[in-house]
């Protein structure tokens, strides 16, 4: 048997057409274009890519984007002064700042103190709090999109077990509560977790959100199970090129899996279209208009 394989840049490029849509409707019909601030402290790699692939994004959707690109040494006062000014400013629906930041920052500050209305990457505790809940807030973008991934294999999760591996606030934490509203049998594993092999087996949905290239093996993966790789780790290649490579070792796990996303061109590009479609809630939130 051979995996289906989940095409999530096909799915965020459809998402940014109706995003794009919505935007211009609500330029029509209240004069506002949906704004996204992002802050990129230093040069982390990773980072750059997305800050990258979020431009493009933004044009594809219509929706206007203020960039911050600091020098590494910019001091906590200083990216705490940036937030309160993009708090208050009316263009801005969406604040994202990237993490991780340099060292001499506190993040739990930084973040803490965007506006929730405007929480874009959904990480602020009160966001946090009404997605654990299940009140409408800001959820985390990646979680979010591979929530949709999901859906379109399989839309009802009802008597399903689903195991995530990770427990991240950015991933494994928000992950597994989409999966709970959605009515999975959810199980948390990370790196105390006992014999991670047989839990991922247990697994209908396996979400590996982990951070370790290709440890997920393809003899851990129940038959016909859906896999979704968050993993997104540059490797070197015997030719000394780089790479990106999921946490699940595809070429094994396609064989076994019943459908897989793959890396490049699955979560990655949801999580973008995910970004745009917090920030267009944003800005029809903010003039009180249904979307
Ligand atoms: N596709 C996308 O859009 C995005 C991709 N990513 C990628 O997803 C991956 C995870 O990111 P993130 O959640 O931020 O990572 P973190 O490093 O914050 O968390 C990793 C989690 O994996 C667990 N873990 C680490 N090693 C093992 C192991 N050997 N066995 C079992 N569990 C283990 C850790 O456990 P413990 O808590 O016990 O330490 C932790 O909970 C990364 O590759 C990242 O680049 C991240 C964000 C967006
Ligand atoms: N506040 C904050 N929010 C985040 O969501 C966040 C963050 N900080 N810091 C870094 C991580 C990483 N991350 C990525 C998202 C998309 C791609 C992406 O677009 N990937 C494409 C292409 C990658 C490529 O071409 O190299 C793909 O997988 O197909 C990559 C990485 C978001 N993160």
């Amino acid at each position: 048997m051979t995996a289906t394989i989940i095409d999530g840049k096909k799915v965020a490029n459809d998402l940014h057409e109706e995003i794009r849509a919505k935007a211009e409707k609500l330029t029509a019909s209240h004069g506002v274009v949906p704004g996204l601030a992002v802050i990129l402290v230093g040069e982390d790699p990773a980072s750059a890519v997305y800050v990258r692939n979020k431009v493009l994004a933004t044009a594809a959707c219509g929706i206007k984007s203020f960039e911050f690109k600091l020098p590494a040494e910019t001091s906590e006062a200083e990216v705490l002064g940036l937030v309160e000014k993009l708090n208050a400013d009316p263009e801005v629906h969406g604040i994202l700042v990237q993490l991780p930041l340099p060292k001499q920052i506190d993040s739990d500050k930084v973040l803490g103190l965007i506006d929730p209305k405007k929480d874009a990457d959904g990480f602020h505790p009160v966001n946090v709090g009404l997605l654990s809940v299940g009140l409408p807030g800001f959820v985390p973008c990646t979680p979010r999109g591979s929530a949709i991934l999901i859906e379109k294999v399989l839309p009802d999760l009802s008597g399903k077990t689903a195991v995530v591996v990770g427990r991240s606030n950015i991933v494994g934490k928000p992950m597994i509560q989409l999966l709970l509203q959605k009515n999975a049998t959810v199980t948390c594993a990370h790196s105390r977790t006992a014999d991670l092999p047989a839990v991922c087996r247990t697994a209908d949905v396996l979400v590996a959100a982990v951070g370790r290239p290709e440890m997920i093996k393809g003899d851990w993966i129940k038959p016909g199970a859906i896999v979704i790789d968050v993993g997104i780790n540059r490797v070197l290649k015997p030719d000394g090129k780089g790479k990106l490579v999921g946490d699940v070792a595809f070429d094994e796990a396609k064989e076994v899996a019943g459908a897989i996303t793959p890396v490049p061109g699955g979560v990655g590009p949801m999580t973008i279209a995910c970004l745009m479609l917090n920030t267009l809630d944003s800005a029809y939130r903010s003039v009180g208009a249904e979307i």
